[in-house]
């Protein structure tokens, strides 16, 4: 059986996006306790696959997971799938709001929490932790009436929590993008387009560069979806261009593309060709 590894202890937001997007497949999922234990566990072969969250509604792209992608671990991209993260505040049985000091939570879900933490719990002192499942287990390992977590519904009924006040997300659309990095797997139900990443490096001193690449899209109408700049680390001022391609890397229009820009001087990478599965769309046809 595939194995697959995510961002633990168990009931984090990424296992239940992954059991969401594995549905019905014969797979065994894996938990890690760091995201870089999460995509080193697939490098060195222990998973098939690894789930990496990389861009969120509220907070924005998670630029270590870039990062990591780019400079440590050479994993093909193989899937991409949009999950809604809810978020909910955890705590004893018989916990009050009023007296919640401390709250654990994953940086970027207390990201996206801001206003109701401000509003609710002001005097709260927040504690950032590898996982939202890792909140929620530390207070149930502390046992304080005063100590609360932020976390999914599956992490409040794996420890045996109360959920205190649910949904508590400042924006109802909160989405997570994750995708899934190491093996393919074959196409799942509920595929609603193909996309392709790269990263591009510009060639120096070189004016105009990116408005040149982007043109090598722009006149071919190739779609693109996002583009993301991070520091290469080599130098102030040196940036790789991630860039998210509404199209399969085997079409005649994409290999063109990808052709003019090397030939101004421009490095590319491939980083992934796959199915981009959205959630209303997967969702529909499980429900079918
Ligand atoms: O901590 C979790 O539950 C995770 O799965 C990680 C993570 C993230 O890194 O963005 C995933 C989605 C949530 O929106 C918040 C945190």
């Amino acid at each position: 059986m595939k194995k697959i590894a995510f961002l633990g202890p168990e009931g984090t937001v990424s296992e239940e996006s992954a059991r969401f997007f594995f549905e019905g497949q014969p797979v065994e999922f894996v938990p890690y306790k760091l995201i870089t234990d999460v995509f080193s566990a697939t490098a060195k072969g222990e998973t098939d696959a690894s789930v990496i969250p990389i861009e969120n509604t509220i907070d924005g792209s998670v630029s270590l997971h870039h990062d990591l992608l780019i400079h440590e671990y050479d994993l093909p991209i193989t899937a991409e799938w949009v999950y809604p993260s809810i978020q909910n505040l955890i705590g004893l049985p018989g916990a009050e709001l009023s007296s919640i000091r401390k709250v654990f939570s994953h940086p970027v879900a207390i990201g996206q929490c801001r206003e109701f933490i401000g509003s609710n719990l002001p005097h709260a002192e927040l504690e950032p932790v590898s996982s939202t499942a890792e909140g929620v287990y530390l207070v149930k390992q502390q046992q304080r009436q005063d100590t609360a977590a932020i976390g999914t519904l599956l992490a409040a009924a794996k420890y045996g929590l109360q959920v205190l006040k649910p949904t508590v997300q400042d924006h109802k659309n909160n989405y997570t993008r994750f995708i899934l990095v190491g093996s393919r797997f074959s196409r799942m139900e509920g595929s609603s387009r193909e996309k392709t990443s790269i990263l591009v490096t510009l060639p120096e001193d070189y004016p105009g560069a990116l408005h040149q690449v982007l043109s090598a899209f722009a006149w071919r109408k190739i779609n693109l979806s996002r583009i993301e700049s991070r520091p290469t680390k080599k130098k102030l001022g040196s940036y790789y261009f991630f860039i998210d391609i509404q199209e399969r890397l085997d079409t005649v229009l994409l290999q063109a593309a990808i052709e003019e820009i090397q030939a101004i001087g421009c490095q590319i990478r491939i980083l992934g060709s796959y199915s981009s599965y959205s959630y209303e769309h997967k969702k529909e046809n499980s429900e079918v």
